[in-house]
């Protein structure tokens, strides 16, 4: 009888591997003995140790190669939130990940790690140390965050541990730090056209950012401690930096470390959401004619201007989190990684 030869623990994929978190995730892996498949639409980089695979995670059978030989897979690709496309979030995060999902099972992969989002129980109103029991948002911010959430179900509910497919997903929140491409470029461009001068509501509200290490360390241990006999199978757990943060006072941090003046004026919170929500409609509305992205949507008014910080116990308790990198240190580290960035280069 033929045996099946069961892949090597240390060879992982990761799927979305040429992105902000896929590539510290990348370099952590190799860091610690993996060697590593990289799959994704586009290659961002080369290292020693990673074979590269080009390709969309929609095809199967361009997915397939690249988990040759994997027992543990992690599936961190998305679009960006800010391009804010429907059929391609549906494609890619619901359609896509049953791909993934099914890629896995024909390659005989063991574990995959999903990277979700604690924004998959955010609604636009304040959720202070937020657990993971708390329900799916009913009423999802975006297109983006809606197909997070059906993501995030079609994973943990193909965790089998009879067929010995067991599955995890992490739910960071406000990932930052050098080489993203989201959080400080946005703040900057915002801040470079003078519209970072405003103040969204009382400026009191408590966010989590997490830098991009402590969200790296969390998918290690989750994927580390997955076994059939773990408490972690089939579950979601939040990753953070465990210090929220009022959201005003992180982007003033960010922007005075970078030279650029802190906002100061306040406006109401309800009245910057309603225009939000007018612009947004109005772009909607004139696609057809002519293209424009406002800077304040009404989700960026929505997250700037609420409470939503979640607590880290689950994850602490059954995969031994701890952050690695404190606020304090993880800010110095992103503002000192973008000199090209700063007020004035
Ligand atoms: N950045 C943040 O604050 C947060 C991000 N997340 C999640 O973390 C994950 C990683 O996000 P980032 O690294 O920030 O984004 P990113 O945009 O830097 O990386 C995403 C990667 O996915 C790849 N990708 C997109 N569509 C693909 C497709 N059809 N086939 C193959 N590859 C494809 C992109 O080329 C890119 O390299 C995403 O799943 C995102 O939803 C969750 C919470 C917060
Ligand atoms: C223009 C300003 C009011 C805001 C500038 C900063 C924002 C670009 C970021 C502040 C919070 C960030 C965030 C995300 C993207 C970037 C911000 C809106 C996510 C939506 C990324 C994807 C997720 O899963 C959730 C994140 C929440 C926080």
């Amino acid at each position: 009888m033929a045996t099946r030869v069961r892949p090597s623990s240390k060879r992982c994929a990761v799927i979305g591997g040429s992105g902000f978190l896929g590539r510290h995730l990348v370099e952590k892996l190799l860091d610690r003995g993996y060697s590593v498949s990289v799959f994704d639409i586009r290659q961002s980089y080369e290292l020693p140790g990673v074979t590269f695979h080009q390709g969309d995670l929609c095809d199967k059978q361009a997915l397939l190669p690249a988990l040759k030989d994997v027992s543990l897979v992690f599936h961190c690709a998305s679009p960006a939130p800010a391009s804010d496309d429907r059929r391609l979030f549906e494609r890619v995060n619901i359609q896509g990940t049953r791909t993934v999902i099914q890629a896995c099972v024909d390659a005989g992969v063991q574990k995959l790690v999903l990277t979700s989002s604690a924004s998959v129980v955010f609604e636009g109103t304040d959720i202070k140390n937020g657990k993971e029991d708390l329900p799916y948002a009913k009423k999802p911010i975006d297109y983006y965050t809606q197909t997070k959430i059906e993501q995030e179900k079609l994973v943990l509910e193909a965790c089998d541990k009879e067929k010995g497919f067991l599955t995890v997903a992490i739910r960071p929140h406000g990932i930052f730090g050098p080489r993203d491409p989201q959080l400080v470029p946005i703040l900057v461009d915002t801040a470079r056209r003078g519209k970072m001068k405003f103040i969204i509501g009382d400026g009191t509200n408590l966010v989590d950012f997490t830098f991009v290490e402590n969200v790296v360390h969390g998918h290690i241990l989750a994927a580390e401690r997955l076994r059939s006999d773990s408490p972690s199978c089939g579950k979601p757990y939040h990753i953070t930096n465990d210090e929220p943060i009022r959201f005003w006072d992180f982007m003033s941090e960010v922007l005075v470390g970078l030279g650029y003046a802190a906002p100061r004026y306040h406006l109401p919170y309800t009245l910057v959401y309603t225009l939000a929500l007018l612009l947004w409609l109005l772009a909607l509305i004139l696609r057809p004619l002519m293209s424009f992205k406002p800077t304040f949507t009404p989700m960026r008014v929505a997250l700037a201007g609420t409470h939503h910080y979640y607590s880290c116990d689950r994850a602490k308790q059954d995969l031994g989190y701890k952050p690695v990198v404190s606020l304090k240190e993880g800010i110095a580290r992103t503002v000192q990684s973008y000199p090209h960035l700063k007020q004035g280069a």
